[in-house]
């Protein structure tokens, strides 16, 4: 599959080239290749074990390939790159605000706490432990981390479980925002956010 504009061009935010995961002798995707450019949104559907976390964790660089390779945007991956996952762990100590500290001072970035508090609807909860927080507050907190930096490259994973009406309308808002900043790849079976993005990409194994 090739998504976005012509390859070749040096403009890209990602690159995919003949990409392969297996996990011991069982191969969960294979022969992958697509390009992003400034602006593209891609959604990737398939079935439960599909390999779409799988593929988004690869992305991420958090998986090494089995085959092939993945052309990150320029510079510094803390702050170019983004991953917001379900699997994610938060730190049941640290507060709200406190997991916004040290999302920044990992990447080296400015907090932007204040307004990344409100555009979540978490002010209110900003000295909550995350160990005290529901799993749609949790989603949000990991939106609000994996966005902090303006990355180029941001991943949802499934970013919609668990989130109400306004958290829904929040991812929105976000895969808005990202269409000027970069590219946007978001793993998700829900109908609403499949709408969110221009390009497609189905996982069967
Ligand atoms: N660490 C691992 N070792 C071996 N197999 C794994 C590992 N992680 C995932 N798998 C397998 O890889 C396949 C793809 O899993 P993955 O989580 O990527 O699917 P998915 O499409 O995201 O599923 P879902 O829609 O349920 O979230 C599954 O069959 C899973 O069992």
């Amino acid at each position: 599959m090739e998504a976005g504009a012509t390859m070749g061009h040096n403009l890209h935010v990602l690159r995919v080239d003949r990409l392969g995961k297996r996990y011991g002798d069982r191969w969960i995707f294979r022969g992958l290749s697509f390009q992003l450019n400034l602006g593209d949104r891609l959604v990737i559907v398939g079935r439960n074990g599909a390999g779409k976390s799988t593929l988004l964790r690869t992305l991420a660089g958090l998986l090494s390939p089995s085959e092939g390779k993945v052309d990150l945007p320029e510079g510094d991956p803390r702050l170019t790159l983004g991953l917001s996952a379900l699997e994610q762990a938060l730190y049941p100590q640290l507060t709200v605000e406190e997991h916004l500290k040290l999302a920044a001072d990992l990447r080296g970035c400015p907090p932007r706490s204040e307004e990344l508090l409100d555009q979540i609807g978490l002010t209110y909860a900003r000295r909550y432990p995350a160990g005290q927080l529901s799993t749609g507050m949790k989603a949000r907190l990991k939106l609000a981390i994996a966005t902090q930096a303006h990355p180029k490259l941001l991943l949802l994973d499934e970013p919609g479980a668990g989130l109400d009406e306004e958290g829904r309308a929040l991812v929105k808002q976000i895969a808005d925002e990202q269409r000027g900043r970069g590219c946007l790849v978001m793993a998700t079976n829900d109908p609403s956010e499949r709408r969110l993005a221009e390009l497609e990409l189905e996982l069967a194994n």
